[in-house]
């Protein structure tokens, strides 16, 4: 379990994150996704211990950052942005120095240097040099250095980051494969990486969180849609039982659509709308649940903020 609480950083003036709080639980993969500059990379070098916070706290498998760093360490696996691993030591030499690093025992050095290959695709490629091999086996290299003393948790800093659409679909299939193990923190910039591998997402923006949820909850319906052609349609709706909020939409031109969120579940609001509406004798043009899209949902947040992606 990761918890994070109030959780800020500031290089100079600038607060890179801002005040984050969230909570993960053991097995969740969860996306980080924001644009360039969001803060990702400084939540994920906070998780792993490499940069202090300015506030908040940090506890993971119910240990503080603040006073065990060190076991904290022992129990992530860390693929920082852009990977640097040595372009002229061998694929088995490299892992056999981290396995040094880790401390692992000689004995134990050999067959866990074995496994680590082979869950990463890495068998072929063992004896050649890092320096020759294709962008995305050195991703999977960055990867075997992070996974190889079997951590429970395993944060990837923009995993996918250069590759390959095939290269891309590979890594996808590791990182579903390494979830069966580890809690798995990923941040990217991509959307369809967060669909494709997460079952979370938290979205960044300007160093605060704006959004954390469930993919499959993304996908269910948030808003009853409405479309009325009459202004006086808002009051109406607003005025009905259980309804939070009531707010135009552009869907078709010369068109009024009103979006209209509840309390109450969808199924048991849209007769209440229809209701309202036909009693005013006016024509009910259309009533429908809407489905956001992970894409269209980031898309709302950045217009709110004035940003396009
Ligand atoms: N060492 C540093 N000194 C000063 N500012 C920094 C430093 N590291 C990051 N920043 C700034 O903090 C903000 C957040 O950066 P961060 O790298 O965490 O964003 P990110 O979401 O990971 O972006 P990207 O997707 O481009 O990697 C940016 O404005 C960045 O310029």
């Amino acid at each position: 379990m990761i918890h994070v609480a109030h959780l800020t950083r500031s290089y100079g003036s600038l607060k890179a994150v801002d005040d984050i709080s969230f909570t993960i639980d053991s097995g969740e993969i969860v996306g980080l996704l924001g644009h360039n500059g969001a803060g990702k990379t400084t939540v994920m070098k906070m998780l792993t211990g490499f940069l202090e916070p300015t506030g908040g706290t940090i506890r993971i498998q119910q240990m503080d950052m603040e006073t065990d760093r060190r076991a904290i360490q022992a129990q992530i696996g860390y693929l920082p942005e852009n990977c640097p691993v040595y372009p002229e030591m061998t694929v088995v030499g490299y892992l056999a120095y981290h396995a040094v690093l880790h401390g692992v025992p000689t004995k134990k050095m050999g067959t866990l240097v074995q496994e680590t290959l082979e869950r990463t695709g890495l068998i072929d490629k063992a004896d050649q040099t890092i320096g020759t091999l294709s962008r995305g086996y050195r991703q999977r290299v960055g990867v075997a250095q992070a996974i190889f003393h079997q951590p429970r948790i395993l944060i990837l800093d923009e995993p996918t980051n250069g590759l390959d659409p095939t290269q891309i679909q590979h890594m996808r299939h590791l990182l579903r494969e390494l979830s069966v193990d580890a809690t798995l923190i990923i941040s990217t910039h991509i959307l369809q990486e967060v669909q494709a591998v997460c079952d979370r997402v938290i979205i960044m923006q300007h160093g605060r969180k704006a959004l954390d949820a469930r993919i499959e909850e993304l996908s269910k319906a948030q808003r009853l849609l409405v479309t009325v052609d009459r202004m006086e349609a808002e009051s109406v709706l607003t005025g009905l039982e259980g309804v939070r909020t009531v707010e135009p939409v552009v869907r078709e031109p010369g068109r009024l659509c009103w979006a209209v969120v509840g309390d109450r579940p969808m199924d048991e609001m849209a007769p209440a709308v229809a209701a309202a509406i036909v009693a005013k004798g006016w024509p009910l043009l259309g009533l429908e649940p809407e489905s956001r899209s992970l894409e269209k949902i980031f898309s709302d947040i950045n217009m709110r903020s004035g940003e396009e992606q």
